[in-house]
């Protein structure tokens, strides 16, 4: 099953200082199976967060479609749950009324939200956090809440815009491990944008590079799962996977 499809996207800016056009998603078409997790990395200004927005429906496109589940994105919608590098928590909502947020939304009612919300907190082991409000987290624990506040919406996809960007190294490695592991768990489909080739190619089925707002390959990622930093950093295969994706960036 196909759940996400882009046929020849485009995507052109209008840039006011300049007067001029910027074509910032030229023809851009790729599917992501459904349960798949896709990384897409890219120079800085080769069109990943344009692309990522516009799936969201956040940023109208300029041609082409885009299909969720066969159905054609006109705005945003529950369907694809969104993660950026800010948190972009409601600070004034406890970690649990976070996370019930967007089951609230659809009209579930308060036991079964927040037994929801329980059980995503659990897997993500902020239980503990739960009665507390965002101000009273660390960067990292704030970012798991926004994870799992996107996934308790149960979306078809979900989409990622380096969401660890912003937190220390080490803090990052536990929640690279983490997502993978809750991935293996649920199986949501995923599209995650990074500049960071290791962790694109740690997390992901498939890599995605675009150049200058085209596609410029699609690199499969076989190593076997589950996956951890300490054996992966040793681990052949991971090293020269690693080094074909960051000579196809640099040669972007
Ligand atoms: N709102 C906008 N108006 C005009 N031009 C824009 C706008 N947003 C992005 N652009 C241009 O579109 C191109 C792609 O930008 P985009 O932010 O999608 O790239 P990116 O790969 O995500 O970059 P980075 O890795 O630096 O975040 C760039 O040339 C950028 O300057």
């Amino acid at each position: 099953m196909k759940s996400l499809v882009l046929e020849h996207l485009a995507k052109t800016y209008f840039d006011p200082y300049r007067g001029t056009q910027v074509e910032a998603i030229k023809d851009l078409s790729l599917t992501v199976e459904e349960g798949d997790f896709v990384a897409v990395v890219g120079p800085s200004g080769c069109g990943k967060t344009t692309v990522l927005n516009m799936i969201a429906g956040f940023v109208p496109k300029t041609g082409g479609r885009i299909l969720v589940d066969d159905r054609e994105v006109s705005g945003p919608g529950p369907d694809r749950g969104v993660v950026f590098q800010s948190f972009a928590l409601f600070p004034w909502k406890t970690v649990r009324e976070n996370v019930a947020f967007g089951p609230k939304m659809r009209g579930v009612g308060k036991v079964e939200r927040a037994r929801i919300a329980d059980e995503y907190l659990e897997m993500a082991g902020l239980s503990h956090a739960a009665d507390r409000y965002p101000n009273e987290l660390s960067g990292g624990m704030q970012q798991r809440v926004g994870v799992v506040r996107a996934l308790a919406n149960n979306p078809d996809v979900l989409l990622m815009d380096e969401p660890f960007a912003s937190v220390d190294a080490q803090t990052r490695m536990t929640l690279q491990e983490e997502l993978t592991r809750i991935w293996e768990e649920r199986r949501p489909t995923v599209v995650f944008i990074t500049h960071d080739v290791g962790e694109a190619v740690f997390l992901a089925n498939k890599v995605v590079v675009l150049a200058r707002g085209n596609l410029l390959a699609e690199v499969d990622i076989s190593l076997p799962r589950p996956r951890v930093w300490d054996s992966l950093v040793h681990d052949n295969d991971f090293k020269d996977l690693s080094n074909q994706v960051l000579q196809l960036v640099r040669s972007a």
